[in-house]
């Protein structure tokens, strides 16, 4: 269940006065999803009614939710499939209800497409690369929140909850990433605002065609190519091995290619940037599986999945990203 926060319609009569959008009618809570409180919430003005994704932010507070909806909103009028959130009467995007910071933002047509083919991840690579290229102007600047400064401090963290098998394996892995970091051809990779959390059940489909992409609060500006290894390693993989499927990952690259070129660093980067992507969540998935926050709120998920992976992609030369067509 994923209402933390109760709303009624009652608390919103006053409330969506502030909003150009009529009343609201009627508010739904949403079971999934396992960081917010989300609700779809209908509206009416005069005949017309609406429908819109109402958010109350559990986690994040007012300073660091300006720069996820300035984006959302920088994306849609770029054209982009993602939600637009909706300003109030004097333009803030994010404002109080019931002490915390909550958003409107529009409704995105369609479901979550978790069987994921080639025609499905090809739609998923053409939306990213020219996600990447609309936000390549976005002037507000936040870092990946969950990038290698937030991996060099979780690591301490977790680590005397692992084996001494496994604790040497993410040490030795962060250690890998550090250098990795730090090295030329790494500071040659493109970056931008990126979305960096793309995963199957953010993205809507009808049928084969993509409608849109949302939950953008992990954005934060990193490596388009960090992007897409996070992405390559939800969409194109059997999730039982985590082994890369060909075929996925070849509808998924030829498709963003298409869109923008890789450069020839990306292309020697790309084997340590899956890794690196690998790392991430194996890494957020056993900080919150070991060490819940206070008053926890949030649905752990496996570790292990990501362990599979990390230990797969190192086992494993990954094709080059040059070779696809
Ligand atoms: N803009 C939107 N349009 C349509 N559905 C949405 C939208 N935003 C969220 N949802 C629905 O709400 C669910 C939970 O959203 P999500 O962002 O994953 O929550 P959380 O941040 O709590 O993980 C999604 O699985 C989706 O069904
Ligand atoms: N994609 C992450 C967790 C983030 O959850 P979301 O529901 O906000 O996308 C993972 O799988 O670990």
């Amino acid at each position: 269940m994923a209402v933390f926060t109760a709303v009624t319609l009652d608390d919103l009569t006053q409330w969506m006065k502030q909003f150009p959008l009529g009343q609201a009618v009627a508010l739904k809570g949403i079971a999934s999803g396992i960081e917010n409180s989300n609700f779809f919430l209908t509206t009416q003005r005069g005949a017309e009614r609406a429908e819109y994704v109402l958010t109350v932010f559990e986690n994040l507070d007012f300073d660091q939710l300006p720069f996820y909806l300035q984006l959302m909103r920088h994306l849609a009028e770029r054209g982009i499939p993602v939600p637009a959130p909706v300003p109030n009467a004097v333009g803030d995007l994010v404002v109080p209800l019931h002490g915390k910071p909550a958003a409107i933002v529009s409704k995105l047509e369609g479901s979550s497409q978790m069987d994921p083919q080639p025609v499905h991840c090809a739609e998923v690579g053409t939306m990213l690369a020219r996600m990447h290229l609309a936000a390549s102007d976005f002037p507000m600047q936040q870092p990946n929140l969950r990038g290698l400064a937030w991996w060099q401090a979780t690591t301490p963290l977790v680590l005397p909850y692992l084996t001494p098998a496994n604790a040497c394996f993410l040490h030795d892995e962060v250690t890998f990433q550090t250098e990795f970091a730090a090295s030329p051809v790494y500071a040659q990779l493109p970056r931008g605002p990126v979305h960096a959390d793309l995963f199957r059940n953010n993205v809507m489909f009808v049928g084969e065609k993509l409608t849109g992409c949302f939950d953008f609060y992990f954005a934060g500006v990193d490596t388009w190519l960090f992007d897409l290894a996070v992405t390559v390693n939800d969409w194109c993989i059997d999730l039982d091995s985590g082994e890369l499927d060909e075929a996925r990952v070849n509808a998924l690259l030829a498709s963003y290619r298409a869109v923008r070129p890789f450069t020839d660093a990306e292309d020697i980067a790309w084997q340590p940037m899956l890794r690196a992507a690998a790392l991430r969540f194996w890494l957020s998935r056993l900080y919150d599986f070991y060490v819940p926050r206070e008053a926890e709120m949030l649905t752990p998920h496996d570790p292990t999945h990501f362990e599979r992976i990390l230990r797969e992609r190192i086992a494993t030369p990954a094709p080059r990203l040059a070779n696809f067509e």
